[in-house]
């Protein structure tokens, strides 16, 4: 399917919370929240105003989506290159896992929240591209009796080199996004890849729409878990995928030891150095302490309806990867 401009566009006019605008309907996306007899939002759905942490400080629920969303406006220009020096590359490996779990097929409609600068989405159209380019090579040799012209044509078709697969990045950061369609113009992405303003746990899409569900590093971020994986089962077609990659419970005593030094000893140093913003490393260290184990998010996930949710951990546990199925 090609990738809708106006898509594009359409995150760039719609602003704030809530970013359906009056009449800013589009093929797919949603255009309200289902209400409640009242005219109100369903009461599952209703805010309340209770705390919450963001990092080791308590803020009001009110106040953690603001302070998120300054922290990755703040990183975002050197949210890349801070990744791998933090990480010394390591983050590619466990994002390359991620797909390789994955397994996307020929078509395979992927929705990648809190996608950030779009390396989930740069690696499913690589791994696409690859996969569907070594089946059209097998059947081009199969047949004995094409043109040039014909085999030309199959190698020069841009949209069709994706098989029809589709990745929509969706973030609630605007210069997160920037930076990453700044990426994907430089290093040559544009088939099959739009991207979206918009909040995890009020997603501007209708429901069972996509195939898969990615979010990488993301979920921690969010403020009301529950909502976004609640969100996540909406959207998936029946028989779809979420999957999740977040830092976790480190299950390795030496490793921990290690992690922890490094974690609040160094990044923030790295952060303050780099990019100038110790606060936000500060940010990312504690916030990590604070999200669930690995078996407790699990529950979450399955609470929210997922059937056969699974995970995997990932360098001793510092990440894990876990999985389930809107059956
Ligand atoms: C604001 O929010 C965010 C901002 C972001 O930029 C990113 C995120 C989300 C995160 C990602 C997309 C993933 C990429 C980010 C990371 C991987 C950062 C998190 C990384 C860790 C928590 C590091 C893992 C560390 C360990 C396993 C501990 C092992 C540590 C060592 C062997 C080094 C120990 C060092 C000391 C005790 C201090 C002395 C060392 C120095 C002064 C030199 C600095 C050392 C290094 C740069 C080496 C780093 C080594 C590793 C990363 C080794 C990896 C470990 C294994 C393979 C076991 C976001 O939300
Ligand atoms: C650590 S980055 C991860 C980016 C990318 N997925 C990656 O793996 O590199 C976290 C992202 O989550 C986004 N985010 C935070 N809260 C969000 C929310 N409620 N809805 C959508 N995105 C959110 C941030 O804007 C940021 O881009």
């Amino acid at each position: 399917m090609a990738a809708p401009r106006s898509w594009v566009l359409w995150s760039f006019c719609c602003r704030g919370r809530s970013r359906l605008l009056p009449g800013c309907r589009l093929p797919g996306l949603r255009s309200s929240w289902p209400r409640g007899p009242l005219g109100a939002r369903p009461l599952s759905q209703e805010k309340r105003a209770t705390e919450t942490h963001f990092g080791f400080e308590t803020v009001s629920e009110e106040e953690k989506g603001g302070k998120v969303y300054q922290v990755f406006e703040s990183v975002a220009k050197k949210y890349d290159v801070m990744n791998d020096m933090m990480s010394l590359g390591i983050h590619r490996v466990w994002k390359d896992l991620l797909l390789w779990k994955m397994r996307p097929f020929p078509g395979t409609q992927l929705l990648d929240v809190a996608g950030g600068t779009g390396d989930i989405a740069f690696r499913f159209l690589n791994y696409v591209q690859a996969q569907h380019q070594r089946k059209e090579k097998r059947q081009l040799r199969a047949q004995q009796n094409l043109s040039w012209e014909e085999i030309a044509k199959k190698y020069q078709n841009e949209e069709d080199s994706l098989g029809g697969s589709h990745v929509m990045v969706c973030d609630i950061n605007k210069e997160m996004l920037k930076i990453g369609k700044q990426k994907a113009r430089a290093q040559g992405y544009k088939a099959g890849l739009a991207w979206v303003l918009g909040d995890a746990e009020e997603l501007p899409f209708d429901d069972d729409k996509f195939d898969v569900y990615t979010i990488a590093f993301g979920i921690r971020n969010v403020t009301h878990i529950d909502r976004a994986l609640q969100e996540a089962h909406r959207v998936l077609k029946p028989g779809g995928r979420f999957l999740c990659l977040e830092f976790s419970q480190v299950n390795n005593p030496l490793v921990s030891r290690l992690y922890d030094v490094y974690s609040f000893q160094v990044i923030p140093v790295l952060g303050e150095v780099i990019a100038g913003d110790w606060k936000s490393y500060q940010y990312l260290v504690e916030s990590i302490r604070q999200f669930p184990s690995q078996e407790e998010f699990k529950e979450m996930i399955e609470d929210a309806g997922f059937q056969k949710v699974t995970y995997e951990n990932l360098t001793s546990g510092i990440v894990a990867i876990h999985s389930g199925f809107k059956l």
